[in-house]
């Protein structure tokens, strides 16, 4: 893995301040009993070619970042620009083009394929929705799809049943490429995968940002896997970004408490080489719901370097 990438590019996506919160409804009459603040103030910026990792327990608010950023969830307040365009609250055209050039893939490749729909189908959709090819020109891109992600043509002809977990990703990778995208969101892409798989599409996802020059917004519970993919990486928390930096530096010199105890998680083969200040994880993450009347305070990054910031908290 490379180090840590230059800063003094223009940022392919930027996120400031963004707030995503659910109501959360309840009582006889139906009303406002609690409000879950998934995400609270999350800024960060990814660049092109790179890998930000986002990581976090389950429940932290990475899939609401996520979704956040496609639309797919309203954020509250903040800004997500995207090659320079405000994306909160754009008109049609400019969410067309950028859901052209941001894809996602998720967790569950057996539910992401529809099982009446052969693979040289589910490939080709995106292309001839977006009127990007017909015919037979459809097809050989198709098969060129399946190619990057180093399965045989034949497999066109077949139905999401006939493959692997494994395989059933690589198409999943496959489609999300037929737009020629610049950004990749891959949420938990490796979570359901056992561990000899989960380093075959990791190391296929490297192989693709290097050949195709794609960002990837890689989100993980895993710190084992993120280790391997990531040039930078923000710890959350609590709908928090606590901490943020290149790999080396959070991995070498975590300074949250939070990330000690992710970090902790890690399996190291000499105890004796655990850096200093990773803790064991003991205790359960507390949970994001609010009372309505509840006013976050917004604390401030401290920089440890000029590539690394945490925030100021201790543990809830
Ligand atoms: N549509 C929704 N309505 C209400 N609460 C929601 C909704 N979506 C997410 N949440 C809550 O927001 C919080 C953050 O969820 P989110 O899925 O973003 O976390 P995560 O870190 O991605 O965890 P996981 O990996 O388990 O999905 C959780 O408390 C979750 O229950």
């Amino acid at each position: 893995m490379s180090g840590p990438l230059s800063t003094d590019r223009k940022p392919l996506v930027e996120v400031r301040d963004l707030v995503t919160r659910f109501d959360l409804k309840g009582g006889v009459l139906g009303g406002i009993t609690g409000r879950v603040h998934a995400v609270e103030g999350v800024s960060f910026d990814i660049f092109a070619g790179e890998t930000l990792a986002l990581v976090g327990e389950s429940g932290c608010g990475k899939s609401t970042v996520a979704r956040s950023i496609m639309q797919l969830d309203r954020p509250l307040s903040g800004s997500i620009r995207y090659d320079g365009h405000e994306i909160i609250g754009a008109g049609r055209a400019m969410l067309a083009g950028f859901r052209r050039e941001v894809q996602m893939v998720f967790q569950d490749p057996f539910s992401s394929l529809n099982p009446r729909m052969t693979i040289g189908q589910a490939l080709a959709d995106p292309m001839r929705v977006h009127r990007i090819a017909r015919g037979g020109e459809l097809r050989k891109r198709a098969a060129d799809l399946l190619a990057k992600v180093h399965l045989p043509p034949e497999h066109l002809e077949r139905y999401p049943h006939a493959f692997s977990g494994g395989q059933r990703q690589r198409i999943c990778i496959a489609r999300a490429l037929a737009l020629d995208p610049r950004l990749l969101i891959a949420d938990e892409a490796v979570a359901s995968l056992d561990v000899t798989i989960q380093a075959q599409v990791i190391n296929l996802l490297m192989d693709l940002q290097r050949d195709m020059g794609i960002a990837i917004l890689f989100i993980s519970h895993d710190m084992a896997v993120v280790e391997r993919i990531a040039h930078r990486v923000a710890v959350m928390y609590l709908g928090e970004i606590v901490e943020i930096g290149d790999r080396r530096s959070v991995f070498g010199n975590p300074q949250h408490p939070y990330t000690r105890k992710l970090l902790s998680t890690v399996p190291v083969a000499d105890p004796a080489q655990r850096p200093v200040g990773r803790e064991p994880m003991s205790d359960e993450i507390p949970s994001a719901v609010r009372g309505v009347d509840f006013v976050p305070v917004r604390l401030p990054m401290n920089a440890v370097s000029s590539t690394h910031f945490v925030r100021q908290t201790s543990l809830a």
